[in-house]
């Protein structure tokens, strides 16, 4: 009987181990780490809430830092800030992500890249019925086809930089790029897109020593973020109504750390994490103790997914029932 617990005893703490070592042997992409001081990092969207604090974060940490955006009086006033707070020079770019041949001019004048921060991002929350198509192609063109273009770009002389070390392409996509939220049906779709052109795009660039990272935000405190919570639909707010804002520099700091840990999915918060987990699906995962959290955590975390909707379709019936009042 003893010789039986022992042996039970054994098995539960032996099989958690082996699955350990496993993981340890098969995840890939290997890990790497992206150093950021000396390297060039350049960011779209620099001028503003979160590329801004990004661009900061990385310049304090002794990184050349270049900034991108379309406003050059914002690309101004987001340069002398940092200088004044770090004493680096911000390189500025004032380019719309729209115009491939802008970008092109923009890669030539700022030479090879360490780490891309395709970063730049809109949103215009509206119910898909009534939002104009004008709306719905200014999210696509500008979060999904302006990250194809900073990348096309940008890519090449990454590509053919003469810093051996490893480099980065990082996109930002947000937590709705993780799961479909009512009222961003677009925004949806262009950070969903995200997720399908870092995965591809990272098997490609691999064997250049280019890491992808895909940052998951929540809600973050920033000057876009002010103008989308004066048009936001109520039912929206129902369904995101647990989700406070982060402020722009704790996003940057996980944003930052993601990247040089070469993390593929970077998650910012703890909800973050579960969705991380819970939406693992085939991404590549290079930490095998978080694919270990992964691979032991998956059904309960659906079922907790399942309440989640639960939930969620219950405020959209009780919204309408109220409405039909
Ligand atoms: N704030 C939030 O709650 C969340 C944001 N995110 C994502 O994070 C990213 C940054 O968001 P946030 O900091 O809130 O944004 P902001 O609106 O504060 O800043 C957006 C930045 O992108 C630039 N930009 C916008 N359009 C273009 C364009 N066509 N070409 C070049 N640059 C452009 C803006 O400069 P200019 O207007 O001068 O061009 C500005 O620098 C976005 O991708 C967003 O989707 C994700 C999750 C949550
Ligand atoms: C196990 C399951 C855990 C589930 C947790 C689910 C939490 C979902 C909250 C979604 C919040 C969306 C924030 C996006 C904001 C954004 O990107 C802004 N730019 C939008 O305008």
């Amino acid at each position: 009987m003893a010789a039986l617990s022992l042996l039970s005893l054994l098995l539960i703490l032996l099989l958690p181990l082996c699955l350990l070592l496993v993981l340890y042997l098969i995840v890939r992409p290997r890990p790497v780490k992206i150093p950021i001081k000396d390297r060039h990092v350049f960011v779209t969207g620099g001028s503003s809430g979160i590329g801004l604090a990004i661009a900061h974060r990385a310049a304090s940490e002794g990184a050349r830092v270049s900034i991108l955006a379309r406003s050059q009086a914002k690309l101004d006033e987001a340069k002398q800030a940092i200088q004044l707070a770090t004493g680096v020079d911000v390189a500025t770019f004032s380019a719309d992500v729209r115009d491939f041949d802008a970008l092109r001019r923009a890669t030539e004048e700022a030479g090879p890249v360490d780490v891309l921060v395709v970063n730049h991002g809109v949103y215009l929350p509206k119910e898909l019925a009534t939002q104009e198509l004008d709306e719905v192609r200014f999210m696509i063109d500008v979060n999904l086809i302006g990250s194809f273009n900073m990348i096309k770009a940008f890519l090449p002389a990454m590509k053919a930089r003469t810093d051996r070390r490893p480099a980065s392409v990082v996109l930002m996509s947000s937590q709705a790029g993780q799961v479909g939220i009512y009222g961003y049906t677009a925004y949806c779709a262009s950070k969903f897109g995200l997720r399908g052109l870092a995965e591809a795009l990272q098997q490609e660039i691999i064997a250049d020593d280019i890491h992808v990272s895909l940052v998951f935000p929540s809600y973050t405190d920033t000057p876009g973020l002010v103008e989308e919570n004066k048009r936001r639909p109520p039912l929206t707010r129902v369904i995101t109504g647990s989700s406070g804002a982060m402020k722009a520099d704790e996003v940057a700091e996980k944003a930052l750390n993601g990247i040089k840990s070469g993390s593929f999915i970077v998650p910012c918060n703890f909800e973050g994490y579960l969705l991380a987990i819970v939406t693992a699906g085939l991404s590549p995962q290079r930490s095998y103790v978080m694919a270990f959290v992964e691979v032991v955590s998956a059904s309960i975390l659906r079922l907790t997914a399942l309440f989640f909707q639960w939930n969620w379709y219950s405020s959209i019936e009780k919204w309408h029932a109220q409405s039909k009042q």
